[in-house]
């Protein structure tokens, strides 16, 4: 065995010489690029062009790897070398361990310095004070819907989105034992709870059920209290040493939250992209219909359509809408001009390529 292998060897050593060597020229570009950058005081992080690299690499996959797979190399290749420009702060709901830290490093992979919040208020304090250079927070769940926090947050700050990410979500029941004896209370974030709500009741319908700040903070209070329960990602349990009760109790097992990556920076097209604006119409027949129309006139896509109270006191409405297609595109332009002209109120969001 060991003669068939020593060569296999051999060539993976060599190829490896070859990676490792164009890896570091790469970095000496990226190095050059920074210094482009900085003379002109031109954005470290450009989303386009990551989501356009990374879009490249999967049409030009050769195999035998997953495009997926190829891609979180690649994810991790540009981390690096734009950590050689600049390390990027990125603010998140913490404590480590959030689903939201796990969507900074699929967005900006592991060359990032994570700046943990204490609640969604904070993630966007900090991005709009520049302690943090951009903010990753939760925009909607596929079983919950919208993270209202967030939408309102969006609404009253100066923030803009500049890219997307969607992860899975997998929630793991986890105490400090790995067993469910003595426990009288199950911790989790209220979306949590929700998104798990069929299987508690079947399997512990008499535990109390209590909502605290993130899962993450659920799962450092199982970990100092043997009589709670946490429900949180394996990750966090693996950070705070629980042990697993049932992985995988989430009702919808396609279960994904979508994250929001906000900051300053406005995103240029990559060529798939996605825009976001929220609008406000007076309360009167037709004024929703009508404020639409342009979308339809242009064909532009809408992906998302949530309203919110606007907390006025009266039934009016704040209309948080999606399209495909950025801003500077021709007919995505035209619509909002046109959607602006009609609405009493209007925001734009940004324009932010697709999340893969
Ligand atoms: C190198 C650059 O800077 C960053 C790093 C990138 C990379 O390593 O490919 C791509 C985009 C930027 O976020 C660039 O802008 O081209």
């Amino acid at each position: 065995m060991t003669d068939k292998l020593t060569p296999l060897r051999e060539q993976i050593d060599a190829i490896d010489a070859q990676i490792l060597a164009l890896l570091s020229q790469r970095g000496r570009i990226a190095q050059e690029v920074g210094h482009v950058k900085a003379e002109t005081d031109a954005p470290v992080f450009r989303p386009e062009r990551e989501a356009q690299v990374l879009r490249g690499v999967a049409e030009r996959n050769p195999g035998p790897l997953k495009n997926g797979d190829v891609q979180t190399i690649f994810r991790e290749v540009m981390s690096a070398c734009r950590a050689l420009e600049k390390r990027v702060t990125v603010a998140y709901l913490g404590p480590p361990g959030t689903f939201s830290e796990q969507a900074v490093y699929q967005q900006f992979g592991s060359a990032v310095e994570g700046l943990p919040c204490a609640s969604i208020d904070e993630v966007f304090r900090a991005t709009e004070a520049g302690t943090a250079d951009f903010g990753v927070v939760p925009v909607e769940n596929s079983s919950e819907g919208a993270i209202n926090r967030t939408l309102d947050l969006m609404l009253a700050t100066t923030c803009v989105i500049s890219g997307e990410v969607s992860i899975p979500v997998h929630h793991s029941l986890m105490t400090k034992t790995g067993s469910m004896d003595g426990v009288t209370v199950v911790c989790a974030h209220s979306q949590a709870l929700a998104q798990c709500q069929v299987w508690l009741n079947l399997h512990h319908p008499g535990i109390e059920r209590r909502a605290v700040a993130s899962n993450a903070e659920a799962a450092v209070i199982a970990s100092r209290d043997p009589s709670v329960a946490a429900i949180a990602s394996e990750m966090a349990g693996e950070q705070y040493q629980l042990g697993v009760v049932q992985a995988h109790i989430q009702d919808d097992p396609h279960n994904r939250t979508r994250f929001a990556v906000i900051g300053t920076l406005n995103t240029n097209p990559s060529g798939r992209d996605h825009t976001s604006l929220v609008l406000a119409v007076p309360n009167k027949a037709g004024a929703v219909y009508n404020l639409l129309a342009p979308l339809a006139k242009h064909g532009v896509s809408m992906t998302r359509f949530e309203s919110r109270p606007a907390r006025i006191g009266t039934w009016e409405y704040y209309f948080y809408v999606d399209l495909e297609g950025h801003r500077q595109d021709e007919p995505v332009a035209r619509a909002l001009t046109e959607l602006q002209d009609n609405a009493a109120f209007f925001k734009l969001l940004g324009s932010y390529p697709v999340g893969l």
